[in-house]
């Protein structure tokens, strides 16, 4: 679970995120919306403490960063673009981040995960041959190998096709006890995988359901 108060950010004399309050629950796939430069990857940026928080407080589980050393282990990120290693294969990318992650690659675990996203038949080819949707569901792969409650997706389906973004949406419908924010600009995919939308606006950040957000959508009251 994520609990958000109070969080204010700003970079110099600008801000952008103002006295945001936001809390996602366990097994909730919540939307991150927002036009650009709304506010989006700074919001993330401070849920993964990449950016220290100047004034709020940001709970993972019920403890903030400082009182807990397993912070980093409980949310797991996927980037928009990953990096990953060209020349390598499919598993032995897996492998790579496995053994930096944990310091062990465990096979059966990853014959699993491969199989969950669909690429264990392909996990001997080298990735520079694999298409958009397939390095995407590879990085969700290595994302989903640290076992962590909380998933925080950076538009994952940006720039791919829509087969391979039917295939990546239906390995995140299939996840489950998980708490998931996903940044989307993808109303369509909102409405297929999301319980609810947090919607950034001039600093401000309100959460609806994803009916009620869609309904706001369809009579034009909201702009993206
Ligand atoms: N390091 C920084 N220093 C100064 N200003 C920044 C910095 N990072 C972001 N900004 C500004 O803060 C605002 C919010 O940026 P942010 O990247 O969080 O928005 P976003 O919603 O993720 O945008 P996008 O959808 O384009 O990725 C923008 O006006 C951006 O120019």
């Amino acid at each position: 679970m994520i609990s958000v108060s109070g969080l204010t950010q700003s970079y110099g004399n600008k801000e952008i995120l103002n006295n945001i309050s936001l809390s996602i629950e366990k097994n909730e796939v919540c939307a991150l919306v927002g036009r650009n430069g709304a506010g989006k990857s700074t919001f993330i940026n401070s849920l993964l403490g990449l950016i220290p928080i100047k004034k709020g407080e940001i709970l993972v589980n019920g403890k903030t960063r400082k009182s807990n050393k397993r912070w980093k282990n409980e949310i797991a990120y996927l980037p928009e673009k990953f990096m990953l290693y060209p020349s390598l294969t499919g598993y032995e990318n897996i492998v790579f981040f496995a053994q930096a992650g944990t310091g062990k690659a465990d096979p059966k675990k990853i014959e699993q995960i491969l199989n969950s996203v669909g690429l264990w038949e392909d996990r001997s080819r080298a990735i520079k041959g694999y298409s958009k949707g397939m390095l995407q569901r590879l990085g969700l792969a290595i994302t989903l190998y640290q076992d962590s409650d909380i998933l925080i997706l950076d538009e994952p389906t940006s720039g791919i096709d829509p087969m391979g973004r039917k295939e990546i949406l239906e390995v995140l419908r299939s996840l489950s006890g998980k708490t998931i924010l996903l940044s989307s600009h993808h109303l369509d995919e909102i409405k297929q995988i999301c319980t609810h939308v947090a919607f950034l606006e001039n600093g401000k950040m309100t959460k609806y359901t994803v009916d009620d957000f869609l309904t706001i959508q369809e009579l034009g009251g909201m702009e993206k």
